[in-house]
């Protein structure tokens, strides 16, 4: 299993010859995106190149913390991110390889069919996006819904705060796979299952900061917070507008502000008013995007309010159990493995049991035999031979069970 912590590269020397570098998979705003394998453990990762030469010491040195961070950030819902490397002008990312698609791909597919995402299938995505954030925004995990009536505790505030500000459909990748697997890549994906993993985490924090970051990116910002595109600070906040546009794509499949210029959409985001919803969602869902997609930064929700919503805390308890029954089927797996165990063992037993069996009798025979012999020659025999009485104890075979892997 591939979980090499990150290490200062001083100690640790350049790692770039431990991996095989198979082909492209895309390309960013700051540079291409390839497969590679990790020759010691055999797993394929994914490999993300940064172009920094042009950056000042400062800068790199504030990439590198950023990494130190991201190196932290381990949950169900993230991307993992094991570690990275550098060139003279390059830094190499390694992270976990999410094999099957992410969510532009599934809203492309439902255009493409002309269906509606059923709500369902949107509040358990928007779930799952919310839990990584909550741990990203407050630094801690959720506690687990006992019930869905279980309202979540107040987080206390961290000073680590991480914020993603770069929430996008293309960011959030798409398994049925709680650990996603190379080898299933090419196969269709039931989404009424999926399982997301948030890619690309704090990256941009370091890699450009707001107006800066909107110009010299590669897409559209259709997704960025009227604050940061006035050039404010960043909060966790502009990560739930992002949520919130990409929570409206689902339900609309596209997103919520769209024009010909930047200087439009930048109008219309800081406008921030938006056609609702298709009526074939609830009244709730409506509610939710539009407490999102607030440009009044003092009344949009944060990860923390959103999670007490009902029909969240439904998706959430639903997948909880998911995953627990996931466990009983594996639990249950094991156990009927250690049961063919027993019973082969049992077989092996027996059988070694009567080749003993048989020949104990052979020696007792030949034994009972001799003797006989013995006493018609006339020999005069004190005692019994020691197979007649039992002193030759019959050896039990040895058994232990094993659990394969
Ligand atoms: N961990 C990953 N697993 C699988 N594919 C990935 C992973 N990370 C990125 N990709 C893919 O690589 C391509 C480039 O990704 P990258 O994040 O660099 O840029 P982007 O998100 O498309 O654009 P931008 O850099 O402007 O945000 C995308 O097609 C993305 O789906």
């Amino acid at each position: 299993m591939y979980n090499r912590k990150l290490e200062s590269r001083e100690q640790s020397g350049p790692r770039i010859n431990d991996y095989q570098v198979l082909e492209e998979i895309g390309r960013g705003s700051f540079g291409s995106v390839r497969k590679v394998v990790h020759l010691p453990s055999n797993k394929v990762l994914v490999r993300k190149e940064i172009q920094y030469g042009h950056m000042n010491s400062k800068e790199r040195q504030q990439l590198i913390t950023e990494c130190a961070i991201l190196s932290q950030l381990k949950h169900e819902n993230i991307v993992e991110f094991y570690e990275w490397d550098s060139d003279k002008n390059v830094l190499y990312f390694y992270m976990e390889y999410c094999s099957n698609g992410d969510l532009s791909q599934m809203i492309s597919n439902f255009k493409k069919e002309r269906k509606y995402i059923p709500e369902k299938l949107v509040w358990r995505i928007m779930v799952q996006i919310l839990t990584a954030l909550y741990r990203c925004h407050y630094g801690t995990d959720l506690v687990p819904l006992e019930s869905i009536y279980d309202k979540v505790r107040p987080p206390v505030k961290g000073s680590n705060a991480v914020i993603h500000r770069d929430l996008k459909p293309g960011n959030i990748f798409l398994s049925t796979e709680k650990v996603p697997d190379p080898s299933t890549a090419s196969q269709t994906l039931d989404y009424n299952k999926a399982f997301v993993k948030l890619g690309d985490f704090g990256l941009a924090k370091s890699l450009g900061s707001s107006v800066e970051f909107a110009t010299t990116y590669v897409g559209t910002p259709y997704y960025m917070s009227p604050e940061v595109l006035m050039d404010q600070p960043y909060s966790p906040l502009s990560d739930i507008w992002s949520l919130g546009c990409v929570v409206y794509e689902m339900c609309t499949l596209r997103p919520p502000f769209q024009a010909k210029t930047y200087s439009d959409l930048q109008r219309r985001i800081r406008a921030g008013s938006f056609e609702r919803i298709p009526e074939y969602y609830s009244k709730e869902l409506q509610q939710v995007i539009d407490s999102c997609i607030n440009p009044d930064l003092q009344s949009r929700a944060s990860s923390y309010s959103l999670l007490q919503n009902i029909q969240l805390r439904i998706a959430r308890k639903s997948l909880q159990l998911e995953r627990f029954e996931d466990t009983l089927l594996d639990y249950e797996k094991e156990l009927m493995n250690i049961g063919d165990i027993l019973e082969r063992q049992a077989g092996e037993y027996e059988a070694e049991m009567a080749v003993i069996k048989n020949q104990y009798r052979k020696e007792f025979d030949h034994a009972v035999e001799q003797r006989v012999r013995e006493i018609l020659n006339g020999k005069k025999v004190s005692g019994v031979p020691d197979i007649m009485v039992g002193k030759n104890q019959l050896h039990r075979p040895d058994y232990h069970w094993r659990v394969k892997g």
